[in-house]
């Protein structure tokens, strides 16, 4: 069983989301974005974040992607579970959720899928980066927090399914 140690206390998750808030807020203020996020891992991020913005959302998207598994690296190979509906992102302001960046793998599929729609602005919106494990280079428009390499796990982020009602996030170690 792996040992859990705490890393970005609810608190510290907190002030991370207002300050994100505050600042797409701030950006879009003459605007209704479309946000597009990533389950699964997401959820929780996105579903706090939404709630601190003044901004009038127009559409909250959302696609699945895939490529962690049971394992704490990435297969190497994203599976897109679930797709963006056709047509959503077209001419809209498009804000991509991610709650991690690590390869960049994930994130970048998602953009492509989202460009392909021919949006009218793409921006990226990640709680967390860890650019220690970057494969693919990917900029990240609006950042939470860099964490070194280490497998993270709570505030809807899991290992194998496990943890993702953690209120707070931790490394695990084993
Ligand atoms: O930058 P990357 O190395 O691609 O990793 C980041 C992605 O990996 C995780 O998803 P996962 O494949 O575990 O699916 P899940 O969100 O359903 O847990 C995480 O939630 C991110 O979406
Ligand atoms: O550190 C991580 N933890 C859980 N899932 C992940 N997917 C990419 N990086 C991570
Ligand atoms: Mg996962």
């Amino acid at each position: 069983m792996a040992n859990k140690v705490l890393l970005i206390s609810q608190q510290e998750i907190a002030d991370l989301v207002k300050r994100l808030a505050y600042e797409l807020d701030r950006d879009y203020r003459d605007r209704t974005p479309v946000l597009v996020g990533v389950l699964k891992g997401s959820f929780v991020f996105l579903a706090d974040l939404i709630r601190q913005m003044q901004t009038p959302i127009r559409n909250i998207e959302l696609m699945r992607l895939s490529s962690y598994g049971s394992a704490t690296v990435s297969s190497g190979e994203v599976k897109m579970l679930m797709g963006l509906t056709l047509g959503v992102a077209t001419h809209q302001d498009v804000i991509l959720i991610e709650d991690i960046v690590d390869t960049g793998l994930s994130t970048s599929t998602a953009l492509q899928a989202i460009q392909i729609q021919n949006p009218a602005s793409l921006k990226l919106c990640a709680l967390l980066s860890k650019p220690s494990r970057r494969q693919v280079s990917v900029e990240i428009d609006y950042l939470g927090v860099t964490i070194g390499d280490r497998f993270v796990v709570g505030y809807g982020i899991d290992m194998d399914e496990q943890y993702r009602q953690l209120p707070a996030i931790y490394a695990l170690e084993d």
